[in-house]
């Protein structure tokens, strides 16, 4: 049966056009492939266009932030956090923290606070709620903020540039905020840490050495949960599960590097993804997490494969003039199939999907028979996984246009014995190394996104009009109506 068994995840790619050997035969990996990956895991692949090279998977390297010899800055803070030691300016302990983080600083942290939070190894740990805040039209913050005391908060700055207009907007009004309670040195020194790959602007922002964590600029945001930018992870979750979560994650890495093409992971998700983008013209992949602590996976996978692979241009600069990264999307499965599934069984539109399946899920803390009820449902959690995979692929008729299900649609089935952090971390590198090894078919630079950039430099013009009159020239009717309406 076409099933690989990697560390902590299985590949089981039955459901596909073609078998593993017609797709190795149509496989467009250069020779140079096994001493890309190596330089990859080593950290010495290059982002040609900015210049620095690619890493992190060195920033998981296990003496990174988590040192068990030497205590680190890192450790220091998520323990001194977590048992209540870290007091506020007016001699408090922090009860909350709050991740103030957009893209890569927000959506890694989240979806891995998230899925581990019940492995939270709850020794050290007195009372810490950690929350997220991202969106900068400041709707997260109008909700928040009213259930928090500014004198037991801290507010982590997580941002690689230290300079994103979001989260800026976001530390903005907290200031406004912590202003009545708080006086402006006393909040700064005991309530605030900065996380990013600039230390001068958080010198220059005021925050104190001791509360600030850098990590290499080689580290790219959609690939920093490994990084210092995972401290709300670690806050959530304790030492312990964080470091585990990188074990998974380096495990993985071996794999990558050391399996054979027909028995690795990654690369096969890479090849089939690659075939039928290019061979079947599928242009999207639906990622369909079957446990709901890993609802975030689609999200987080959107930034890390689109903006990593959404590109027209080769990494040497030359356009390209063939399909690349597909469109990500999805969402919890299991909820899934009572919205969008019935477009997905019976609609036109062709996808590719991937089921992220979690065999089984202990339940410690409950009476016995709560405990068999919640592994109950994760097993039924599955059967409608392998249900829903199967009438995608074979499809069903009894001859009536009204029960036509044409099937024929691929996908992958990601499948765990159980949701750890150590298989956690591993089916994340496996993304990552699917998109890198995508990457590489395709010629692109993975590890750059100008079409960010752009979109934030037009932002920039436009707020800048509407708050301070500047002129726009080449503006087109609508934007000028909308910019005239609220200035
Ligand atoms: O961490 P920051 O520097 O604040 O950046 C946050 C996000 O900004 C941009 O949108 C980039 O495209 C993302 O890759 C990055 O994760």
């Amino acid at each position: 049966m076409p099933l690989i068994k990697g560390p902590h995840l299985s590949l089981d790619y039955s459901y596909q056009h073609i078998t593993i050997s017609e797709l190795t035969k149509t496989s467009q990996l250069p020779d140079s492939f096994a001493q890309l990956k190596q330089k990859l895991v080593k950290g010495e692949f290059r982002n040609p266009t900015e210049n620095r090279p690619v890493s992190h998977c060195l920033a998981r390297s296990i003496h990174s932030v988590v040192d068990k010899k030497k205590s680190t800055r890192f450790c220091d803070i998520v323990r001194k956090l977590r048992s209540g030691r870290w007091l506020g300016s007016t001699g408090q302990p922090i009860t909350d923290v709050v991740n103030l983080g957009v893209g890569g600083s927000d959506l890694g942290p989240l979806m891995g606070a998230a899925a581990l939070n019940e492995f939270a190894d709850d020794a050290t740990l007195h009372n810490l709620n950690v929350h997220f805040v991202s969106s900068m039209d400041g709707g997260q913050l109008h909700k928040l903020l009213p259930t928090l005391d500014a004198e037991t908060t801290l507010f982590i700055i997580a941002s690689k540039s230290f300079g994103t207009i979001d989260t800026l907007a976001n530390v903005a009004t907290v200031r406004e905020w912590v202003k009545p309670v708080l006086n402006d040195d006393g909040w700064l020194a005991h309530h605030v840490i900065g996380v990013s790959s600039n230390a001068q602007r958080m010198v220059d922002y005021g925050i104190p050495a001791a509360h600030q964590l850098t990590f290499g600029e080689g580290v790219g945001g959609r690939y920093s949960l490994w990084s210092a930018i995972g401290l709300s992870i670690a806050l959530a979750t304790g030492l312990h599960v964080f470091e585990q979560m990188l074990a998974g994650a380096r495990a993985m890495d071996e794999h990558f590097v050391e399996a054979p093409i027909e028995q690795n992971i990654p690369v096969l998700m890479a090849l089939y993804g690659a075939y039928n983008r290019e061979q079947r013209g599928i242009n999207n992949l639906a990622i369909l997490p079957y446990d709901g602590r890993l609802q975030m996976l689609p999200s987080y996978l959107q930034q890390l494969d689109m903006e990593s692979n959404g590109k027209q241009c080769r990494y040497d600069g030359e356009a390209i003039d063939y399909a690349t990264g597909p469109i990500i999307w999805g969402g919890h499965g299991p909820n899934g199939q009572h919205a969008f599934f019935q477009h997905l069984h019976q609609g036109y539109d062709d996808f590719a999907a991937d089921f992220i399946i979690v065999l089984s899920r202990h339940a410690p803390g409950f009476s016995s028979n709560v405990a068999d009820a919640l592994a109950a449902q994760q097993r039924l959690s599955v059967a409608n996984a392998l249900a829903h995979r199967r009438l995608m692929w074979f499809g069903s008729s009894d001859g009536t246009p009204r029960n036509e299900y044409p099937g024929k649609h691929p996908s992958n089935a990601l499948v765990m014995e159980e949701l750890t952090p150590e298989s956690f971390g591993a089916l994340i590198a496996a993304y990552e190394h699917k998109v890198f090894t995508q990457g590489v078919i395709w010629q692109i630079n993975s590890f750059d996104q100008p079409g960010v950039e752009k979109g934030k430099k037009i932002a920039t013009e436009i707020y800048d009009a509407i708050e301070n009159g500047s002129e726009l020239s080449n503006i087109d009717e609508s934007t000028a109506y909308w910019i005239n309406k609220l200035r």
